[in-house]
């Protein structure tokens, strides 16, 4: 097998939303991200603490999707040696000039081998750096793209593929039966640049930014309440087991997913330990034992392939919502109403 390409993190993703300007007043108005250039249908933006092009590319089209996720790689010539394993592994892989995407150098566009639209760059455009422009914060001021969250129908390849590229292990949920529900798996050295959780997949679960501070994410759930659009808020704010992190989920008006995260720990150490939670712990999840609404497990983006069509989805073989999901459960095994609390049977 040749050398994997060597990622750095998660660096943007680009989503097909159907109403450019609704989407401008939810990511702009509300979150706060800024804007880096504005082209005719199209958005790029990025968080305070950043200084490549963007980080989030919002493109309109005619039905909500992910259309890339993407990741740095730590040198130029990375992206020949990407070309070179992708091509190994039999995957679609191009090779993108310069440009093609604004702000983005030379890139290798591929659909891996969970289905996903994914894109490799090490070039990009800097831009001004707002980690101190305080005059320029919102009381939710996000500082920076911190990971993907992908729904896959085997959670296993999914983990063989991502440690195949170097990433660590950093948490699991499995269960005595030798069943992987979820991974969280890393490159830079904090929880997760990728998340994998197992259900009807590939499907985007959720694009999350960070803040640096619990009061920045508290500050959101505020506004929009004080806007009337406190349905946008479809989870938390709360603490998770899984990556010890502050968390707070929304929903953007075409129903991507956006989760805003703080406070998860270092894992730059190469003997850092996985932690294992069992799928019966009900404070995986939510550390403090609050239910998971239904949506959450169920709801995600469509991916587009590289032609921009819809990838087909599968079903996984097992499902964290119908095995015993303690406090975040459906009522019986085939998902009826309700929710199983504890380690009800
Ligand atoms: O809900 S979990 O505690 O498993 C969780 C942990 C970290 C995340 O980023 C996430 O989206 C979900
Ligand atoms: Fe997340």
């Amino acid at each position: 097998m040749p050398t994997p390409p060597d990622l750095i993190r998660s660096a943007y993703a680009e989503l097909i939303v159907t109403d450019l300007a609704a989407a401008r007043w939810f990511y702009v108005d509300v979150l706060g991200l800024v804007i880096t250039a504005e082209r005719p249908g199209v958005l790029y933006l990025r968080a305070f603490e950043e200084y490549l092009h963007h980080s989030l590319v919002l493109r309109e089209g005619a039905e909500p999707a992910l259309r890339k996720l993407a990741y740095r790689v730590r040198r130029p010539g990375e992206l020949e040696v990407a070309r070179r394993y992708y091509a190994e592994l039999g995957v679609p892989v191009r090779a993108v000039p310069a440009g093609d995407t604004l702000g983005i150098g030379e890139a290798v566009r591929l659909s891996d081998p969970l289905g996903f639209p994914v894109e490799l760059f090490y070039a990009a455009e800097h831009t001004p750096r707002f980690t101190q422009r305080y005059d320029l914060h919102p009381g939710n001021a996000l500082a920076r793209l911190d990971h993907f969250n992908v729904v896959v129908p085997d959670v296993r390849a999914g983990h063989e593929y991502y440690t195949g590229l170097g990433f660590g292990v950093s948490e699991t949920i499995e269960d005595t039966e030798d069943n992987l529900y979820a991974a969280w798996l890393y490159r830079k050295q904090t929880v997760h640049d990728i998340a994998l959780t197992a259900g009807e997949g590939p499907r985007l679960h959720h694009i999350a930014f960070a803040t640096r501070e619990r009061a920045q994410i508290l500050h959101t759930c505020d506004l929009l309440g004080a806007l009337g659009r406190e349905a946008m808020i479809e989870r938390g704010p709360g603490r998770h087991g899984v990556s010890n992190a502050f968390y707070l989920y929304l929903r953007d008006p075409d129903g991507h997913r956006i989760e805003i995260y703080t406070s998860d720990y270092y894992t730059g150490d190469p003997d850092n330990p996985t932690v294992r939670w069992d799928v019966r712990d009900n404070r995986r999840r939510s550390f403090w034992g609050h239910e998971v609404v239904p949506s959450w497990y169920a709801e995600a983006s469509t991916v587009l392939d590289l032609d921009g069509g819809p990838v087909p989805t599968r079903q996984p073989a097992v499902r964290e919502a119908t095995v015993t999901v303690g406090a975040d459960g459906f009522g019986t095994a085939d998902g009826a109403n309700g929710f199983k609390l504890g380690n009800q049977a």
